[in-house]
């Protein structure tokens, strides 16, 4: 090689490395940046967490972890900046300190709703140039909303500040924001005028503050509950008409040469008439109107007064029904909260789930209104939908229907119940109380009830439930009842039936609904119609006549049940066929010694089992006694039940309570890979479910209906709790998506398939 040769080869490995040298130095840089941008992202969060109380301090965050991997802290995927904060629920007290969440340069989701959080917002909010959701609902916040802008925060596409105590008014600013889809405001005691335009906003709510002013045009498509409840509001499409378009004739208002009326009076307006008419006239017609005005006033205040005196009490109920028939509470004031002797106090938990056994980790109210939501059936009390959590799990909210319970009473009741324990009671996850709005959140149960399990059949006409089934779950049933007879609160169920028997892997079974009876029999100011409405084959015959649930007509009840195990009919079947109700005929078969007429023609195929089912009889027999005295207390049916069989042949020895249910398909499956398999094959699709049930205990068939605050467009049987609350995933807002819901025919299907 020469010596050009050698020189250029030296060179070139000099430039080799001093390139190599370059990428390691920018490659350090920017890791060495990284770092210093997450450890300056870590120090504003646990700045923002000494402004909190001393609670949350179980969010376990500490500098020694990256802020990547702490409670509610989502990061950049490249983990050197944070990018969201989300803490829902969590019962966060304090305030938002400026140089705290202010301080995350990538900052694009800040969740901090249904928290108690108190003072103003921190203005370093506007140095968020990523930001695009503000949830901060639910809270306590103070002072003025910061100006967002364009310049400020471009891609701000939600804000959520409703249910605060948010004064000043609606800057202007945010009109000029390019992404901006949900505005929610409600709730607060915002003033001034609202802004004339506001992008391409397809979700709002101002109600509830202290507006005033016409509402702009552009927002002229939003309902009337988007503006109610700000006194000073007018024009369309609140129904109060503003003064100044009122007097402005139709004709020549659409007339661009004509002023713009609010900055004229009447006289210069009609100045053409003026000019034509002798000052005489005109004060005439002034007289007139004044005289007109003042008496149009005096007639409005006299019957308000005449109103108001005379049906108070009316007057409240009726508002209360306005609002329930909207559906689910979007931003209507609790008003009468404060009247039931639940101020303030009270205050902070409003539009919150209340959770028992720290469910509130998992999911919170406005996560179910977001959830898919399914019809189960419509009972005696309400209306029970599945709701799909994102990423949670599946629950069942009963729509408490006409509940005029008062939140003592409501509390106290949930208090107790929602306490109760028991493999064989369904967990109450959570309940929810407003004056419009009732709310029960039990754990979903994906084999449906004991009503469809006697009358479903299979594809080859055949009962579901085998004779050993059958006891098991009389006994798991006895089993539920018995603990709450026995709790030290000594519950009555009230209103034991199949659908309220739900079952279980292994046909263990757990019993629903219970104290809802008791409670709404104690708060119903007119208990034959709540009577009337409950399904009357169950119910014991004195309750007619003394008006009260006890435990003893749980106990006729149950006998009932044990009957319809028996028997393979309903009450209401009996009632069609026989022209009696199912103990009578029970009892007038096994008078003329024909008992083996009685048991169901499914149960033929068993062999030896005539003695235990002739065992059982006579348990239900005792227990539909006409005299309450003459029945036995549940612990002694449940002993009697024990002696039929053996612990293990009643799948006693399962001491576990039920598990929670994360999310319907992980459960379902593994349901689908236990013995109780064959249950699944043979369940009844979704529809025919209600059907079959509601033919069962003789009411009419509910046919599909539409949710509330669901669209029509959002089908029959799925949709959404409520359609207009926002997400806070990362998903993009106000897509309008229903996620798809594993209907129990399609759990069927995919059953038979494996
Ligand atoms: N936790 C649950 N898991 C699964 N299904 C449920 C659950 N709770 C209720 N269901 C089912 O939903 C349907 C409707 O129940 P709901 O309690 O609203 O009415 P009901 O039991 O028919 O009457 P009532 O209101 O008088 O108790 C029933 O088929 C019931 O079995």
């Amino acid at each position: 090689m020469s010596f050009r040769g050698r020189g250029d080869a030296a060179m070139q490995r000099c430039r080799l490395i001093s390139a190599s040298k370059f990428v390691i130095f920018m490659f350090a840089f920017f890791c060495e940046k990284g770092t210093a941008d997450l450890h300056a992202d870590g120090e504003a969060l646990l700045q923002f967490l000494n402004g909190l109380d001393a609670t949350a301090r179980n969010l376990s965050w500490s500098n020694s972890t990256s802020p990547c991997y702490w409670h509610g802290v989502e990061c950049t995927p490249q983990l050197d900046n944070v990018v969201a904060i989300k803490l829902p629920g969590r019962g966060l007290y304090g305030t938002i300190k400026e140089g705290t969440v202010g301080s995350l340069p990538r900052l694009q989701i800040l969740s901090l709703r249904l928290n108690h959080l108190s003072g103003p917002l921190p203005r370093d909010l506007l140095n968020c140039t990523g930001l695009r959701k503000v949830f901060l609902q639910g809270n306590d916040i103070v002072g003025s909303i910061p100006p967002f802008s364009m310049t400020s925060n471009p891609e701000l596409a939600v804000i959520d500040l409703s249910f605060n105590k948010l004064s000043g008014s609606i800057p202007s600013s945010l009109s000029s924001l390019p992404h901006l889809k949900i505005l929610f405001l409600q709730n607060n005691t915002i003033s001034g005028s609202i802004p004339s335009s506001l992008g391409s906003i397809s979700q709002f709510n101002v109600s509830n503050n202290n507006l005033n002013g016409t509402i702009p045009s552009s927002l002229r498509s939003f309902s009337n509950s988007s503006f109610s409840g700000n006194v000073g509001l007018c024009g369309p499409p609140l129904s109060s008409a503003c003064p100044n378009t009122t007097t402005v004739p139709s004709s020549p208002s659409s007339n661009p040469s004509i002023p713009p009326p609010g900055r004229h009076t009447p006289s210069v307006y009609h100045s053409q008439a003026k000019r034509q008419l002798s000052t005489s006239v005109i004060v005439l017609i002034v007289i007139a109107d004044v005289a007109f005005l003042f008496l149009m006033s005096a007639c409005c205040m006299f019957w308000i007064q005449r109103r108001n005196a005379a049906i108070p009490e009316q007057g409240k109920e009726k508002e209360g029904k306005v609002s329930k028939e909207k559906g689910f509470p979007k931003g209507a004031r609790d008003t009468d909260d404060s009247k039931e002797g639940y101020g303030s106090a009270q205050e902070p938990d409003r539009n919150k789930l209340v959770f028992f056994h720290g469910g509130y980790l998992t999911f919170d109210l406005e996560d179910l209104l977001r959830a898919s939501a399914e019809v189960l059936g419509k009972g005696t009390f309400g209306t029970s939908y599945k709701a799909v959590l994102e990423d949670g799990p599946t629950v069942v909210v009963k729509r408490l229907k006409e509940a005029s319970v008062s939140r003592k009473e409501f509390e106290q009741h949930m208090d107790v119940s929602g306490n109760m324990r028991h493999r064989n009671l369904v967990p109450m996850r959570a309940y929810y109380y407003s004056k419009e709005e009732k709310l029960l959140v039990h754990e979903y149960l994906p084999l449906g009830s004991l009503s469809t399990a006697i009358h479903g059949r299979n594809e080859s006409g055949e009962a579901a439930l085998d004779w050993q089934s059958r006891l098991r779950i009389a006994a798991a049933a006895a089993r539920g009842l018995e603990y709450l007879h026995n709790s030290s609160s000594k519950c009555v169920h009230g209103d034991i039936k199949p659908s309220n028997i739900l079952l279980h892997r292994d046909f263990d079974a757990c019993i629903s609904d219970y104290g809802l009876a008791p409670l709404f029999w104690a708060a119903a100011n007119n208990v034959a119609a709540i009577a009337n409405r409950m399904v009357v084959g169950y119910r014991a015959p004195e309750v007619a006549k003394t008006r009260k649930l006890t435990q003893k007509s749980d106990v006729y009840s149950f006998g009932v049940v044990l009957l319809e195990l028996l028997t393979g009919k309903a009450p209401a079947q009996t009632s069609a066929e026989q022209g009696m109700d199912l103990p009578k005929w029970v009892q007038s078969v096994v008078r003329e010694e024909w008992t083996s007429e009685v048991f169901d023609r499914a149960l033929t195929k068993f062999n030896n089992i005539e003695e235990e089912m002739v065992q059982l009889l006579q348990i239900s027999l005792a227990c539909v006694s006409s005299s309450p005295d003459q029945r036995p207390d549940i612990s002694e049916v449940l002993k009697m039940i024990r002696d039929i069989r053996n612990e293990n042949d009643l799948n006693e020895d399962v001491r576990s309570p039920i598990t929670t249910t994360h999310s319907s398909s992980p459960q379902e499956q593994s349901l689908r890979d236990s013995p109780a398999a064959a249950y699944t094959v043979i369940q009844v699709p979704a529809a025919q479910d209600m059907e079959v049930q509601q033919q069962a205990q003789g009411s009419p068939i509910v046919k599909d209906e539409e949710l509330p605050g669901a669209s029509p467009s959002a089908t029959t049987r799925e949709g959404r709790l409520a359609s207009s609350s926002p997400g806070d995933s990362t998903s993009e807002v106000n897509t309008g998506h229903v996620s798809p819901i594993t209907t129990v025919a399609e759990g069927a299907d995919s059953a038979k398939r494996n």
